[in-house]
């Protein structure tokens, strides 16, 4: 089924949305419209994808849509979008991408909406990755998972874990990405040319993943196999456990998590 959906705002998020959809055929360049306040975004959409992109909304499209995507940032005026939705009649799905602000905040002039509030994935591209969905009852769940798995997978959650799930799952990849980067760059520090160090390290994360799923162990008990009597793993362990690695991410990924909740405080809803 081609889906008729409508995004205000045509951001990174949605361009990434929309580009892995397109890809998957569930929209064409013909049913994906979007407004946004930069011309230059209108522009770059409208040439890149050759979707319906403009300035003012297409209230039109808005009114066939199938799904309005709420596609700007928690700083923006998304509660005027929402008064404007009211007043030009709009009962269909609602999706929101944007993080900290909850379904009461955007239910709170009417409920009139069918409203899902996801956090959605950056790895659109390789439609891989959860993004962590919170509906009311209204969701039409079908439309939903169909837009949301051309674009990764989809978790079900209690909306109390969403700023959790945003600051630890979503900002997942940059994680992983630091490491590559420190793993690549300790080869590289040790003598490898950095191109095999790149190699090493990217077979290494991939084959440690399919190793936990496929074994089902803790990863405690894989780093035991790998570590023989007074040898070289256990001697890197140690450097590890004397250094702030666990410390570095924990923080981190704790500072995500109130930066999300500050991100929702500070919305234009309250
Ligand atoms: N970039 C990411 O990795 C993720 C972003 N999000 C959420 O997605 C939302 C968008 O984030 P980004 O795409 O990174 O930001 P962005 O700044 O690239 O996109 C926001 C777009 O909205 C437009 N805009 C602002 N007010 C508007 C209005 N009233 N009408 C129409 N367009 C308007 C801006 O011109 C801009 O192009 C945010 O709420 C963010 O929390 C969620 C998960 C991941
Ligand atoms: O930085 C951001 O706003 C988004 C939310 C989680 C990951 N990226």
């Amino acid at each position: 089924m081609t889906l008729k959906i409508y995004s205000f705002g045509g951001g990174q998020m949605v361009e990434a949305m929309l580009r892995a959809a397109l890809k998957k055929e569930v929209i064409t360049p013909e049913t994906a419209g979007v407004t946004d306040i930069s011309i230059d975004r209108v522009n770059y959409l409208t040439d890149t994808y050759h979707i319906q992109a403009s300035q003012q909304p297409d209230w039109t499209a808005v009114e066939n849509a199938d799904l309005v995507i709420l596609g700007v940032r928690p700083q923006d005026n998304w509660q005027e979008i929402m008064k404007e939705l009211v007043a030009h009649h709009y009962q269909k799905d609602v999706l929101s991408i944007i993080a900290g602000v909850t379904v009461t905040q955007l239910s709170s002039q009417e409920d009139l909406f069918a409203i899902t509030r996801i956090i959605p994935n950056t790895l659109t591209d390789v439609a891989m990755g959860y993004s962590g969905v919170v509906k009311n009852d209204r969701a039409n769940q079908t439309v939903i998972e169909d837009f949301l798995n051309s674009f990764g997978k989809v978790d079900y959650i209690d909306e109390s874990l969403l700023d959790v799930f945003t600051g630890y799952g979503v900002a997942g990849p940059n994680y992983i990405y630091n490491f590559l980067i420190s793993f690549t760059n300790a080869g590289v520090l040790a003598g490898m040319p950095r191109q095999q160090a790149n190699k090493l390290a990217l077979e290494n994360l991939r084959a440690a993943a399919a190793f936990v799923e496929q074994s089902g162990k803790h990863p405690a008990e894989l780093l035991d196999i790998n570590n023989s009597a007074g040898g070289v793993g256990i001697t890197a362990q140690h450097e590890l456990d004397k250094s702030s690695f666990s410390a570095g991410i924990e923080n981190a990924v704790l500072a995500a998590v109130k930066r999300t909740k500050e991100l929702g405080k500070q919305n234009k809803g309250d």
